[in-house]
């Protein structure tokens, strides 16, 4: 049996726009970003691909994406699961710091290692900076598991039982399951079902508010490496610009 799933990364961010490291801070979608998570549901339509549940972060920016998208789409009435498993990567103590200015002080090569290096984590975020989770209700259970930095690594680990668990769940029961989360959080996801190198999966970037559709087998193999693109040319597009950030 083959079963579809849709991965769709969140619109732009007022953080994206600003050019801003966001990780878990909890920023919402910009102007911009809503009319692409709108456009992302017209594209479903257009594509014929109608969800039957979707799975979203704990942050309001993939929330915010998946309720426009599928408001758009007539589907706001699916089921929902939240979790922290699919929140964006922790980015430390980078979080809240301008991406040009870091850039500029610790030069391209550590840059490129914080923000795309597999297992190279920025250094962890200190509780009383102010855009640390310390204290936020909704990572409580976590206790003091809750990540204070994360490498690519981190999130692959933590993101692959789930993808293999209540995902898998899911799309065996045939249902066509929309996954709205984030930049990295959604190249783990293309890693785990592509089987990307720890080392390729550097250069692979996913656009804002373009939907991603993968056709699975049994064993969550894409039958198309990669998926498509619902919008090829703006895909291309956005994934420049995310690779371009900080320049
Ligand atoms: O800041 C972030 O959380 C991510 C996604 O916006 O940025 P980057 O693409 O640099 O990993």
């Amino acid at each position: 049996m083959t079963s579809t799933l849709i991965l769709l990364r969140h619109g732009e961010s007022t953080w994206n726009a600003t050019n801003q490291f966001t990780g878990w801070v909890d920023v919402p979608l910009s102007e911009k970003g809503m009319a692409e998570a709108r456009r992302g549901g017209e594209l479903l339509v257009g594509a014929g691909l109608l969800p039957d549940v979707v799975h979203t972060s704990l942050l309001r920016r993939a929330i915010m994406t998946a309720n426009l998208a599928l408001d758009t789409a007539d589907r706001h009435w699916i089921p929902v699961r939240r979790t922290w498993l699919l929140n964006e990567r922790h980015y430390g103590d980078l979080q809240g710091k301008d991406k040009k200015e870091t850039l500029q002080t610790y030069g391209e090569e550590q840059f490129m290692l914080w923000r795309r290096s597999y297992d190279v984590p920025p250094p962890p975020i200190s509780d009383d900076n102010p855009y640390s989770q310390a204290g936020d209700p909704r990572y409580a259970e976590l206790g003091d598991q809750a990540p204070k930095t994360e490498c690519l690594a981190d999130v692959v680990a933590r993101l692959e039982p789930y993808l293999r668990g209540p995902v898998a769940d899911d799309l065996a029961a045939g249902k066509v399951v929309l996954l709205a989360a984030h930049g990295n959080s959604l190249r783990a996801v293309v890693k785990l079902l592509d089987g990307i190198s720890d080392a390729d999966i550097a250069g692979l970037n996913i656009p804002t508010g373009v939907p991603l559709r993968y056709e699975l087998d049994d064993n969550l193999k894409p039958l198309v490496a990669g998926g498509q693109y619902l919008d090829p040319d703006a895909a291309a597009a956005a994934i420049q610009a995310v690779a371009n950030q900080g320049r």
